[in-house]
């Protein structure tokens, strides 16, 4: 049987990987998967959009990539800001992180890349119904993440999670 796999997912600047690599640390066996970077540096992308500034994602070749990984082996834990495309069996656990608009626009601010955008994508709750719509409800976990304490307290609240497995 697989291991756990955990989906750490919400618009850019809610805190995905910072609480990801914090769970990662106090939970060696799983092992940390950030899908942005492995987007650019294995190149599971079909070129650049330069109107949205960003890559055009090959879906099928991010699954490819990472099913043996994922799929079959477990113990994960896989951050990116988009959850619809993967299959819903890899994940025991969706949690979406949510942030108030005024500390998203102060994080993107030091980041300055698709401010607007972004804003817009959280007062739209996108990325919660796309996992509501993915993934079955009692996988998601959706965790407000606007400073370093509920930032502790999500981390607890994974690991409660992962213990209890
Ligand atoms: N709960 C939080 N409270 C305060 N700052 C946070 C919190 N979570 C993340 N940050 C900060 O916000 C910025 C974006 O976090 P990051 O983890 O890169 O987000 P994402 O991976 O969702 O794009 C970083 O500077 C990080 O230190």
């Amino acid at each position: 049987m697989r291991g756990p796999n955990i989906l750490i997912t919400g618009t850019p600047g809610t805190g995905k990987s910072t609480l990801a690599q914090i769970v990662a640390s106090l939970c060696p066996k799983l092992r940390y998967i950030d899908i942005g970077a492995a987007v650019k540096e294995r190149t599971l992308h079909d070129g650049r959009d330069e109107e949205f500034d960003s890559y055009v994602l090959n879906e099928d070749k991010i699954v490819d990539e990472f099913e043996d990984m994922v799929g079959v082996e477990g113990n994960t834990i896989v951050d990116f800001h988009t959850c619809d495309f993967f299959p819903e069996r890899w994940f025991d656990l969706v949690v979406v992180l949510r942030a108030d608009i005024g500390q998203l626009n102060q994080r993107l601010q030091k980041r300055d890349n698709k401010i607007d955008e972004n804003i817009q994508c959280e007062i739209m709750q996108v990325v919660l119904e796309d996992a509501t719509e993915s993934y079955r409800k009692e996988l998601i976990m959706e965790l407000e993440s606007n400073d370093t304490q509920q930032m502790e307290s999500n981390a607890e609240k994974i690991m409660e999670w992962v213990n209890s497995r």
